[in-house]
């Protein structure tokens, strides 16, 4: 059963100019675990959206692979690509990239009809549960004017949440929000982690996030670079969990999973998803499942 949620093998990447061939990342080489969440600092133009682009299959490597859940990205088809980062990978990015004419609720809904794998009702519901979890229940049928850069911003989790991805990609979640909105939004990200269980990694400049990390990694001269955790996050784990009910938001989650796994079976069943991909997804996804329901009997 495949626990890691994303593996990037040899990754380089090199920009041609018309005049000379820039390698920003030369073999990356990085795996990152379910739950865990993981931060990667490093100077300006190291090559730190690059990279996020590229684990999230928005941007080809030149050389090397990327592995989703269990699935290579590296060389599907657009259409292929297009579904799978809907299912598997949620971004998020520093300009919420909200859709202005739909609300809060159809902005939820969209990435789950993007699966090409939930109906309308099933997405309409996932998205209502999805901006109650990031505490914006009543705000469902506000436009994106009418919300605060923070709310925004808890919108733009929710959405990435959604379609319960194996990952969560997020460029400087924070980088345009007031202090106390990025605190709120800090406080939730952590929470998704060590309550939910739901893997990220987030790109930073913002040493705060760093502090709530499992993991930390830096990019330097095109190389990755693991540092070893200083804090104790033990300490932090009990924290988030003496604050949220117990057990509650795993069922919750497990739930999710599960009308995931059970529009997979009949999207694979209707011809929607071919057999190889559909038996490395469903891998991932009961991986995720059983470790969610042995939470949940302790
Ligand atoms: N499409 C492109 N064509 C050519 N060069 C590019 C392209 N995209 C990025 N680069 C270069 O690649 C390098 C890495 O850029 P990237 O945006 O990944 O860095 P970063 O670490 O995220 O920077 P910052 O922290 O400032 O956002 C930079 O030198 C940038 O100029």
């Amino acid at each position: 059963m495949s626990e890691d949620a994303l593996v990037l093998r040899d990754v380089w990447k090199i920009y041609k100019t018309a005049t000379e061939e820039i390698p920003v990342l030369k073999g990356i080489n990085l795996t990152v675990r379910q739950g865990e969440l993981a931060i990667i600092m490093g100077p300006s133009g190291s090559g730190k959206s690059t990279l996020l682009s590229i684990a999230g299959g928005l941007e080809n490597p030149s050389r090397g692979n990327v592995i989703v859940g269990g699935v290579d990205i590296t060389n599907l088809s657009e259409d292929e690509l297009t579904k799978i980062r809907a299912r598997k990978i949620g971004f998020v990015f520093q300009s919420f990239n909200l859709i202005r004419n739909l609300t809060a609720l159809e902005n939820v809904m969209m990435p789950l009809i993007f699966t090409g794998i939930y109906s309308w009702k099933q997405a309409r519901e996932i998205a209502q549960k999805m901006l109650e979890i990031v505490g914006l229940k009543g705000h469902e049928e506000k436009f994106p004017r009418q919300l605060s850069g923070g709310q925004q911003q808890r919108v733009a989790i929710a959405r990435a949440l959604a379609p319960s991805p194996d990952i969560i990609l997020m460029d400087e979640p924070t980088g345009s929000l007031d202090v106390d909105s990025a605190s709120r939004v800090l406080s939730l990200v952590k929470w998704l982690n060590e309550a939910f269980g739901q893997t990220i990694v987030i790109v930073t400049h913002n040493p705060e996030i760093a502090e709530l990390a499992s993991r930390t990694f830096y990019i330097r001269g095109g190389q990755i670079f693991e540092q070893p955790p200083t804090t104790t996050l033990a300490d932090k784990v009990k924290e988030v969990k003496a604050s949220t009910k117990k057990g509650e938001l795993e069922k919750l989650q497990l739930e999710l999973l599960k009308i995931k796994l059970d529009a997979l079976e009949s999207a694979a069943r209707e011809g929607k998803i071919s057999p190889e991909i559909l038996d490395a997804e469903l891998k991932s996804l009961e991986a995720r499942i059983a470790r969610l329901e042995k939470f949940i009997e302790k």
